[in-house]
């Protein structure tokens, strides 16, 4: 299980996942999967451990609207930063309000325009979703090219856990941070994997439009920073 948690993944296209290796660049140093194991947020999940990551590339003016991740993967997402801040919302639904049919992203329900906690994700930083922020909550991140941090930290979840003095500096006096090129890894486990899907076939699956796919809305948004389109 071990052996295989670190050499196999799973890669989530349209139709599902299937296995292939995880590269070495996160299974050998500097070893991100154990890492996160190591934190012992998965320690209940199937594996054990991640199996499964997603890279998203962000140019500064993108973010990602607020989603769930769905129950497709055991409830905890470890999301390793890189290369740029985000300042990252969870939001909550509104009690008993609908607002049509159920959809892919909010289920339907009217969201809270205010996001019950923001967490300002710095270059290098890793943090956790798990409990009810995973299972009923949604997270987002704003489309803006820089960050306006409201001054004395407020609202911002890990104030005292930054580790940057240029957050720390935005934080203490209110301050703008500009957003440069992030990269985020975001770490699940997948229980499910098919056999291997031929690449073709696999880059086919995310390059069709498929409205059923309850997913689209969101990997559409993944793949377009993906691909690197603005
Ligand atoms: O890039 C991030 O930090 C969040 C990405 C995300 O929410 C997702 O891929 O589901
Ligand atoms: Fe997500």
């Amino acid at each position: 299980m071990e052996n295989s948690s670190k050499s196999e993944a799973a890669v989530v296209g349209y139709a599902g996942q299937f296995v292939q290796t995880i590269p070495f660049f996160v299974a050998e140093y500097p070893n991100i999967m154990e890492r996160i194991k190591a934190t012992g947020a998965f320690n209940g999940s199937p594996h054990g451990s991640p199996n499964h990551i997603i890279v998203n590339e962000y140019q500064p003016g993108q973010g990602i609207m607020a989603h769930e991740d769905g129950p497709s993967y055991y409830p905890v997402v470890a999301t390793l930063s890189l290369g740029s801040h985000a300042l990252f919302h969870y939001y909550q639904y509104r009690p008993d309000e609908d607002v049509g049919s159920p959809g892919p992203i909010g289920r339907g329900r009217a969201v809270d325009n205010d996001p019950v906690l923001s967490v300002l994700l710095e270059p290098r930083s890793l943090v956790i979703t798990t409990g009810s922020l995973y299972t009923s909550h949604l997270h987002g991140i704003d489309d803006l090219t820089e960050d306006l941090v409201p001054s004395a930290g407020h609202k911002i979840a890990n104030a005292d856990l930054l580790g940057g003095s240029e957050a720390k500096e935005a934080l203490r006096s209110g301050g703008i941070l500009k957003r440069k090129i992030r990269y985020s890894l975001t770490c699940r486990d997948v229980e499910r994997v098919a056999t291997r899907v031929p690449f073709r076939e696999y880059l086919a699956m995310w390059y069709t439009e498929d409205s059923s796919d309850p997913w689209l809305p969101n990997r559409r948004a993944v793949l377009g920073k993906r691909v690197g389109q603005s």
